[in-house]
């Protein structure tokens, strides 16, 4: 699904006009239905009936006003508060007429009580996307007084003065929503973490806007969601045999850190590969052979820490950073593998695919010489830290994205931005949004996890180096889900994931 800017949401509402040859105050109709639907299957007790709704100037409060009549009708106790302005667009007005008398209308001051129902919900119509600087005056006034009354919000489209794609000046004043309700495609703003208290939980209604102006727009950022990956493994064919899943090599594992080898191999034996041997430092031998008996273990000549590499012409797919720890001999092995993968084809095995996680990212981090070495198609999964260890701090989650694609573009690589949404971006300057996991598996290990899994993926003859990375961070989500619906997601933990790969594998397997 893609991701449109705040101008190409405009477009995309005079296209579908034009296309369905319908008037914006039908295009309005259409979206009020949508959330009123929405609103009364999330608000139906009898205390949640008492709605303020706060308009602004524009068709963001033309759609609070239309709202307003449908839940009068449905029998809510509405009043409509409005942003004192010049002039108001022409489908608010029409929205203002067609507003019932029996419905009670206040016009909002800077410093008048805002009087927001205790028990029931504000409906903030104040700005949507057509917000054009950060909100001063009065309606900065009515966001704090909103605020600051801790009251039950439900923004439509946008919650007002956050803009839908860019980052707004600090300390400016932005309505924290519970709820923002949003419509057709999701806005860039609701998967940056520093909007999170702005945006609360989302939601995208389906308007019917022009499905072809949406495919004909070109944008960087993509939401993968259910629909994005229904089908996007590929059946295993009947006469295969365990060459046909590909190789993998796993280099994890330190003294102390032994589980995240034993959890990124678990993943990959779950994602599906067909071998997979793990070199590991010799202190982990015993440990690793009996909980993953299924995988094949080389020991390195140190005990504690991992200080060479091994022959690579078995293998498909390296992975290399889970529980490595930060020894040095670590650069070296590091640095090995980085130009083995680079040497002509003829001298090592056919695209060897690359997956670098962890410690491997903070050794990278520290000797940013090696980033020159990366493969192309290579895929890193850094956290924000790590990731701001390669490149610098970022001034704010925008910029970090600016950062993210000038990276992958640069060294022609896949990275894999981990949070909440976590992102990947190609060496072709998209970024891919996932819409899978939840907060249980911000815990120890779920990067290992991911790391096994994306290397299984990796190793997949039938899957480009794109396909198995997005499919593995979806599927990784997906797992977590599914796991965190048994456990709850305090009781998560990253072996609990594992369980549940091939479950979500398995939603996603081509029929
Ligand atoms: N078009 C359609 O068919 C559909 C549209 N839809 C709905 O319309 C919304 C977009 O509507 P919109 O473009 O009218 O913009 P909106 O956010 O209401 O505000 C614009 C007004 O605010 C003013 N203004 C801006 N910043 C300000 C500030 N800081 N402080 C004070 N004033 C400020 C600005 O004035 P100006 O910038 O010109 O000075 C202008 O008067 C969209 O989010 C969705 O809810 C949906 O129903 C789907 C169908
Ligand atoms: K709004």
């Amino acid at each position: 699904m893609k991701i449109l800017s705040a101008a190409q949401t405009r477009q995309l509402d005079h296209a579908t006009l034009q296309e369905q040859g319908i008037t914006s105050v039908e295009l309005m109709e259409r979206t009020a239905q949508a959330f009123t639907e929405w609103f009364l299957g999330q608000f139906a007790a009898a205390a949640a009936r008492e709605v303020l709704v706060l308009c602004g100037p524009g068709n963001n409060g033309g759609d609070g006003l239309a709202v307003a009549r449908l839940l009068h009708a449905a029998h809510y106790a509405v009043r409509v508060a409005l942003l004192p302005a010049d002039k108001q667009s022409a489908d608010w007005q029409h929205n203002r007429q067609r507003l019932p008398a029996a419905v009670p209308v206040s016009t909002l001051g800077p410093h008048g009580a805002l009087d927001a129902p205790a028990e029931g919900v504000v409906i903030d119509a104040l700005f949507g996307t057509g917000l054009s600087r950060p909100l001063a005056g009065t309606a900065a006034a009515v966001v704090q007084q909103l605020n600051q009354a801790n009251a039950r919000v439900v923004a439509i489209d946008l919650p007002s003065g956050l803009f839908a794609d860019a980052t707004q000046p600090a300390n400016s004043a932005v309505v924290h929503a519970r709820h923002t309700v949003s419509f057709g495609l999701p806005k860039l703003a609701f998967l940056l973490p520093q909007n999170a208290a702005f945006v609360g939980e989302w939601k995208v209604l389906d308007i019917g806007l022009s499905p072809s102006f949406i495919a004909e727009t070109a944008t960087p950022w993509q939401y993968t969601d259910v629909a994005t990956m229904a089908g996007a493994l590929p059946a295993r064919p009947k006469f295969s045999h365990k060459g046909t899943f590909g190789h993998a090599l796993l280099l994890a594992g330190s003294r102390g850190k032994m589980g995240a080898a034993v959890l990124a191999a678990g993943a990959c034996l779950r994602g599906g590969v067909g071998l997979l041997t793990a070199h590991i430092p010799g202190c982990g031998y015993d440990i690793f052979q009996v909980s993953q008996p299924e995988a094949m273990c080389l020991t390195d000549a140190q005990a504690d820490f991992i200080s060479e590499l091994p022959e690579l012409k078995p293998y498909q797919a390296v992975g290399i950073g889970p529980g490595l720890g930060q020894a040095e001999a670590g650069v070296a092995v590091l640095r090995q593998l980085l130009e083995a993968a680079n040497k002509p084809a003829e001298k090592r095995p056919a695209s060897l695919h690359l997956v670098i996680d962890a410690d491997a990212l903070n050794l990278l981090g520290q000797h940013r010489e090696l980033l020159a070495l990366l493969p192309e198609n290579a895929v890193l999964t850094p956290h924000p830290k790590e990731f701001e260890r390669l490149t610098g701090p970022a001034r704010d989650d925008y910029h970090r994205l600016d950062l993210l694609r000038d990276f992958a573009q640069r060294h022609r690589c896949l990275v894999l931005l981990k949070g909440a949404y976590s992102c990947l971006a190609t060496p072709t300057g998209e970024l891919h949004f996932n819409s899978t996991g939840n907060a249980g598996m911000a815990t120890g290990g779920s990067g290992d996890v991911l790391t096994g899994l994306m290397l299984a993926l990796r190793a997949h003859a039938q899957l480009s180096p794109f396909a198995a990375a997005r499919l593995a961070v979806y599927a990784h989500g997906r797992a977590g889900d599914l796991a965190a619906a048994e456990t709850g997601q305090a009781g998560l933990v990253a072996g609990d994931i594992v369980r549940f790969i091939g479950p979500a594998l398995q939603e996603l397997a081509r029929g």
